[in-house]
């Protein structure tokens, strides 16, 4: 694994070593060893898998308040998407900056996202697999979002959306909600 800052922050793109072989190929995708020895205190809690189906759909923006903020691990394990992580930290120097980045089994990388930072993706083909691992348990009272359009962020997305929950659509804007 080699560990890629994201801008100025704590974030970090992960390269993977792909080990391939006549059989097809291997890859490490955690290692508690290699994270410690890169400074970062992240332990998986919980694992979650997402498929979406429509290429265009965004899940999203998304993150847990305190007193539990969730860090986690993402790496897409099928098709292709657009990766977006937002540092809402209300003290970070790195607060308001947004960093994207496509994941995809052809790309051999996964996301370091820290706590504190919101989450979300679009789906840049149809049939895409998203897998996660928690830092902390999901408290489903401590879920919290933000539109994915949100002016107050202004995330560009790659593709016209296509398909959105009702409970991604319905999200205040920050604005409203006096969270910026
Ligand atoms: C996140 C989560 C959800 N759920 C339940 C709650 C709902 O009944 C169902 C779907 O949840 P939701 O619509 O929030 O799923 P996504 O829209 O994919 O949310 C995820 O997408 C964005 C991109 C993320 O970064 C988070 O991992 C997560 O918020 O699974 C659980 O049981 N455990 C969980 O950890």
């Amino acid at each position: 694994m080699r560990f890629v800052q994201l801008g100025r922050s704590d974030a970090r793109l992960i390269e993977l070593t792909v080990r391939a072989d006549e059989r097809g190929s291997f890859t490490r995708t955690w290692c508690a060893k290699t994270f410690a020895d890169e400074g970062i205190d992240f332990q998986p809690v919980q694992g979650n898998s997402s498929v979406t189906r429509i290429s265009g759909s965004v899940r999203g923006m998304h993150f847990q308040r305190a007193p539990k903020p969730d860090a986690k691990i993402v790496r897409c394990s099928a098709g292709l998407i657009h990766d977006v992580i937002v540092d809402i930290r209300p003290n970070s120097p790195t607060r308001g900056e947004i960093y994207a980045c496509e994941l995809g089994p052809t790309t051999a990388r996964m996301l370091y996202i820290p706590a504190g930072f919101a989450h979300g993706f679009q789906a840049l083909t149809d049939d895409v697999t998203v897998e996660y691992l928690m830092g902390i348990e999901y408290v489903e009272d401590l879920s919290d979002g933000f539109r994915h359009d949100d002016p107050m962020i202004g995330i560009k997305w790659p593709q016209p959306v296509t398909v959105l929950s009702a409970k991604d659509a319905a999200w205040p804007l920050l604005a409203e909600r006096g969270l910026w």
